[in-house]
């Protein structure tokens, strides 16, 4: 008699799920990672299911005609998921048609990936527990040290301030044990100052009154609040109120790195009780997080995306901040939608998901309207500061009045006017695809990747030419490399180049540069905005990474250098991440008592994301978006799911995309198929890449005939390789 194991198995070479059996002489646990050995190789495999038999090995391998070989070793104790997340990754993989194992990993810390058995070192401490507290000691000294231990909960042995005999004693009494306990590297130690609370303004109370009395319900509600209009307090109220009632919150950001001033409400509100979980922590705290989680000895999580697989219990309530985001689609196996799942998630827990945002996605919105999800509004600022003033500068303007530079006319002034009175600037430089390249101009060839259809990007830290798609850079050259020609000409806007200019203009000025580059250490981000909070900086310059949920009272002046690059993009969600993008910025003026205002350099000053930018006009800018998605036919309206077909042979992908489209339409008679279509980089890293669309209003039809599909083209050995993308933000 033996057990029958199922192990779920990365296979090296193969895309596609597979389970093994293995055999046990005892009963494993689904859940439980094992290594067995594959091949010749020793492996590590997540345990999916275990059955007994009462058969010996001997029969079995008669019955089955092969031979069966035993689990090598039971690695972990008791299982990595508990039974909800482990039911969540099956759910994942059928949503994304992703391979089991690799919604598994993405569920786990990278420390705790089925493929992986390091072991992380866990740090433990000696703690004196006091186990028994009417006990009648012996001496008066006894009595005094176990006073002090019943008025010190867990103190550290190393901080005990009396003997070790006495303490010996206190433990032959059975009164006290010493214990070791997990210490925790905790990233956020400094910050655990408590804050002073507001009262709620009515607005904010009527939202936080509603929802908590719906708190035991699973149900969507979107809060849509301007900038500035306090929602950062109507989570806490709404998280104190959760774990008061003992169960657990669980709080979505779109990065953690670039909202240190959500985690810093938390933190500092509810100190030990939050456990942080991002990519920046080394993995050891990394992992110390996700234990102290697991332990249950936290009530919230706050992390981005992939924290909403945090294996918090009793979930009573779950966030996305910034709910419009894309940092919440996942992309990379396995693409999901962070919404989706945090629905999944609240439905098990039967607990409120809140969606919260300044400018909600059309999805949510229309979902809000359509009384789908309950819509609150904050339509207003905290203590009634108004929005800022916004003004559209037409830069055909400028050049028609000779002015070449960077910085309009009226800009300029109002940067100096607001230096001059100590005031401070933020300046965005919509970059999206747009950087710093090489142009010869004797052949007017650019310089682009060889491997890939882009631009190589030039970094001027190092003189180097860089393919932002793959490792591929070379030095900067000093002859045109198809005509050897001389006069090689750095063309497109970096925000090392405004530094310079900014630098140059305003003499004195202390620039605070923002991007990639800047914030590459573990703390970056932070040290940059702590010191603009400092006021040791005078204008913050950056691309979209400022545009996100910064809250410094001395801003008074916004400036966005070119608002139409994002206007541009040949994807149907153009408008909506402009308008996001420009409202989220301008919001960053006038928080404080200084009213604000805003200039956005533009091409298009009649263009109607941006006429609704500047009127503050959500409303309008939704009801025409929304015209535009109907009569193109585009999500809210329908769904997408875009199909990558990819391989090394141009020829080979070419066939294979339009086998599948041929396929598809004869399967899916009723849906829009569109494509093939080269992708926007047809070619990255030596591989063609292809798209088919199709748009589609029921899933149940569409998913068995896709997964059929992939799984044909998939196979081991195949020359193209498949990948379906619901709900797609990336056309690259
Ligand atoms: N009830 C209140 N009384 C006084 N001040 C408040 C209150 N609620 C929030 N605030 C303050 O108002 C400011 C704006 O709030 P918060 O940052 O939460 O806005 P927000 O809605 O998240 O804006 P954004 O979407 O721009 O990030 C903060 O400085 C916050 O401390
Ligand atoms: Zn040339
Ligand atoms: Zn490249």
């Amino acid at each position: 008699m033996v057990y029958i194991v199922q192990v779920l198995v990365e296979h090296p070479t193969h895309a596609l799920d597979t389970a093994f059996d293995y055999l046990a002489n005892e009963e494993i646990m689904g859940g439980v990672r094992v290594a067995i050995a594959f091949g010749y190789q020793r492996i590590i495999g997540y345990v999916l299911g275990c059955e007994y038999s009462s058969m010996t090995k001997e029969e079995l391998e008669k019955i089955a005609g092969f031979k069966y070989r035993y689990i090598s070793e039971i690695i972990d104790e008791r299982p990595l998921l508990n039974q909800e997340l482990q039911e969540l990754s099956l759910t994942l993989a059928k949503l994304t048609l992703s391979p089991r194992i690799s919604c598994l990993q993405a569920m786990l810390p990278p420390q705790l990936k089925p493929s992986t058995n390091k072991s992380v070192r866990i740090k433990y401490q000696k703690v004196i527990k006091v186990i028994n507290k009417n006990i009648v000691v012996n001496t008066v000294k006894q009595q005094e040290a176990y006073q002090f231990l019943k008025e010190h909960a867990d103190i550290p042995l190393k901080d005990f301030p009396y003997s070790r005999g006495l303490l010996n004693k206190l433990i032959e009494q059975k009164a006290v044990l010493v214990v070791d306990e997990e210490i925790y590297r905790d990233p956020y130690l400094d910050n655990q100052k408590k804050e002073h609370e507001f009262p709620l303004t009515p607005d904010q109370q009527k939202i936080v009154g509603s929802i908590i009395s719906k708190i035991n319900t699973y149900h969507t509600a979107l809060i849509h609040g301007v900038t500035g209009s306090g929602k950062t307090e109507v989570y806490l109220h709404l998280s104190k109120y959760v774990i008061k009632n003992n169960k657990t919150v669980l709080m979505l950001v779109p990065e953690i790195s670039l909202t240190p001033m959500m985690v810093n409400a938390f933190k500092h509100k509810f100190g030990k009780q939050v456990a942080i979980l991002h990519s920046k922590l080394s993995s050891g705290e990394r992992y110390d997080e996700y234990r102290r989680i697991i332990n249950e000895e936290v009530k919230i999580v706050v992390g981005a995306r992939s924290a909403i697989f945090a294996p918090l219990e009793k979930i009573g309530l779950i966030i996305l901040d910034e709910e419009h985001d894309s940092s919440y689609k996942q992309e990379t196996k396995p693409r999901y939608q962070t919404t989706q799942i945090a629905r999944i998630r609240g439905k098990y827990h039967n607990c409120p998901v809140i969606l919260g945002s300044a400018t909600p996605s059309l999805e949510s919105y229309s979902r809000g309207q359509k009384g789908v999800y309950d819509l609150y509004k904050l339509p207003k600022r905290i203590n009634q500061f108004p929005l800022p003033e916004i003004e559209l500068i037409d830069m055909a303007v400028e050049i028609r009045n000779k002015n070449y530079s960077l910085f309009s006319k009226a800009m300029k002034e109002k940067i100096q006017t607001c230096l001059d009175c100590g005031e401070q600037v933020i300046l965005l430089l919509n970059k999206r695809g747009y950087a710093t390249y090489v142009r010869c101009l004797d052949c007017g060839e650019v310089i682009k990747c060889p491997h890939c259809d882009v631009t190589l990007t030039y970094h001027k830290v190092d003189h180097k030419l860089r393919c932002h798609y793959c490792e591929h850079q070379i030095e900067m050259p000093k002859i045109c490399p198809h005509c050897s020609g001389e006069q090689l000409k750095l063309v497109g806007t970096g925000t090392q180049k405004v530094e310079e200019q900014l630098e140059t203009n305003f003499k004195g000025a202390k620039v605070i540069r923002y991007d990639v580059d800047t914030t590459k250490q573990k703390d970056g981000h932070q040290k940059l905005l702590d010191q603009f909070a400092r006021k040791e900086g005078n204008i913050l310059l950056g691309t979209q990474m400022i545009a996100k949920g910064l809250d410094f009272e001395n801003v008074t002046f916004v400036g966005v250098l070119n608002a139409d690059i994002s206007l541009n993009i040949p994807d149907f969600r153009a408008n909506e991440r402009t308008f996001q993008l420009l409202e989220q910025v301008s919001g960053r003026s006038g928080r404080g008592k200084k009213e604000g205002t805003v200039m956005i350099q533009t091409y298009n000053p009649e263009h109607f994301v941006l006429q609704c930018v500047k009127n503050h006009d959500y409303l309008s800018f939704y009801q025409e978006e929304m015209r535009t998605r109907r009569l193109a036919i585009y999500p809210p309206y329908v769904h997408l799911v875009s199909i990558l077909i990819q391989g090394k042979d141009e020829t080979v992908v070419d066939q294979c995309a339009l086998q599948i489209k041929a396929y598809l339409q004869k399967q899916l008679e009723d849906m829009v198929i569109l494509g093939p279509a080269n992708s926007l980089v047809y070619r990255m890293q030596d591989i063609y890449r292809k798209r088919i669309m199709i748009k589609f209003t029921n899933s149940k039809l569409l998913y068995p005939v896709l997964e059929k599909m992939s799984d044909f083209y998939n196979k081991k050995g195949n020359k193209v390789n498949v990948v379906c993308d619901f709900n797609p933000y990336n056309q690259i």
